[in-house]
């Protein structure tokens, strides 16, 4: 059985559970479930605190597990990444009252709460600063106001928390993050049940940012047409009844499909048509 950590709870969980779904794996009916066996793929998955993913997985315990590359970083746990898996975006940033510092080389001799004491504590130390780390476990923005810290260092998604509580970013972000798959550092990458789990993964990544363009074009247009939809390999092109017109399939960027449709019937390509892919395996 391959045992693999999925969030239990946050932000990550939700999201992760539904890629799972999507690739075909057995996930829990309700939250409460902490353990959930699929005995048709042999997997284990154990639902666990995010931030304890990557503590799990280091000590061999478990295969393989999804977290965030921010939490990943912060527990200092000997494993790596492995596969990014586009969800659960966010980026790591100070941030403090305006006029406070201009930058972290200010912020020496000042107090810096956040929930994320292994990623701060490591950035402070690179550059040479000598402030102090208080941990707080959630709400860092309100240890501003409550006079515990003169900055922060938290997880920003849309800046609202930090607006709302009148604080602005300062500095570079100190990293950008997202769910991740994890596994122990120096783990064989030759592991079938893990090659297989990531293979299903990026299939669900694939088919979630691709959509498949079906046109149909007069040939001497083929190679115009053929350079706006290269496809991933190379595009099926078959002769179409009409003499003189060839029928195109290619994948497509989901996010470019509209514009590529535009430009596919400036060229003179009719019946462009666009489907969802369910699932694939590249
Ligand atoms: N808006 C967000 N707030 C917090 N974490 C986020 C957000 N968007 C993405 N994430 C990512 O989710 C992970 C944090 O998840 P975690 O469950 O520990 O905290 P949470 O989502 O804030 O949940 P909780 O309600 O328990 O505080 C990190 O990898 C973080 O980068
Ligand atoms: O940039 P935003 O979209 O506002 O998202 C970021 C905020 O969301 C998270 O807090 P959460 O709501 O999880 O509360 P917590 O601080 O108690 O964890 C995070 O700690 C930030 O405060
Ligand atoms: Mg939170």
């Amino acid at each position: 059985m391959l045992r693999i950590a999925v969030p239990n709870k946050g932000s990550l969980s939700g999201p992760a559970s539904a890629m799972l779904h999507e690739a075909g794996y057995r996930q829990r009916k309700e939250s409460k479930e902490l353990v959930v066996i699929d005995p048709d793929n042999e997997v284990e998955f154990f639902y666990l605190r995010p931030k304890d993913i990557a503590i799990y997985v280091a000590s061999g315990k478990l295969d393989i597990g999804i977290t965030g590359r921010d939490l990943l970083l912060d527990s200092g746990a000997s494993a790596e990444e492995i596969l990014a898996l586009n969800f659960g975006r966010s980026t790591f940033r100070y941030a403090t009252r305006p006029g406070t510092a201009s930058g972290p080389e200010d912020f020496g001799g000042m107090t810096i709460a956040t929930s994320y004491e292994g990623i701060v504590a490591k950035h402070l130390a690179d550059q040479g600063i000598d402030a102090s780390v208080v941990h707080l476990d959630g709400a860092v923005e309100t240890a501003i106001q409550l006079g515990v810290a003169q900055v922060i260092a938290d997880v920003v998604e849309t800046g609202t928390s930090l607006r709302n509580a009148g604080l602005e970013v300062i500095g570079e972000p100190i990293l950008t993050s997202e769910a991740v798959v994890v596994r122990r550092h120096g783990a064989p990458d030759d592991h079938p049940q893990v090659q297989q789990f990531l293979r299903r993964l990026q299939g669900v990544l694939v088919a979630r940012s691709y959509v498949m363009m079906d046109y149909d074009c007069r040939a001497e247009h083929l190679e115009q047409a053929v350079a706006l939809t290269p496809g991933l390999e190379s595009p099926t092109v078959s002769p179409l009844h009409n003499e003189g017109w060839v029928a195109v399939r290619a994948m497509v960027p989901a996010k470019e499909a509209q514009r590529i449709m535009d430009d596919l019937y400036e060229i003179g390509a009719r019946a462009i048509l666009t489907t969802a892919i369910h699932a694939c395996r590249l």
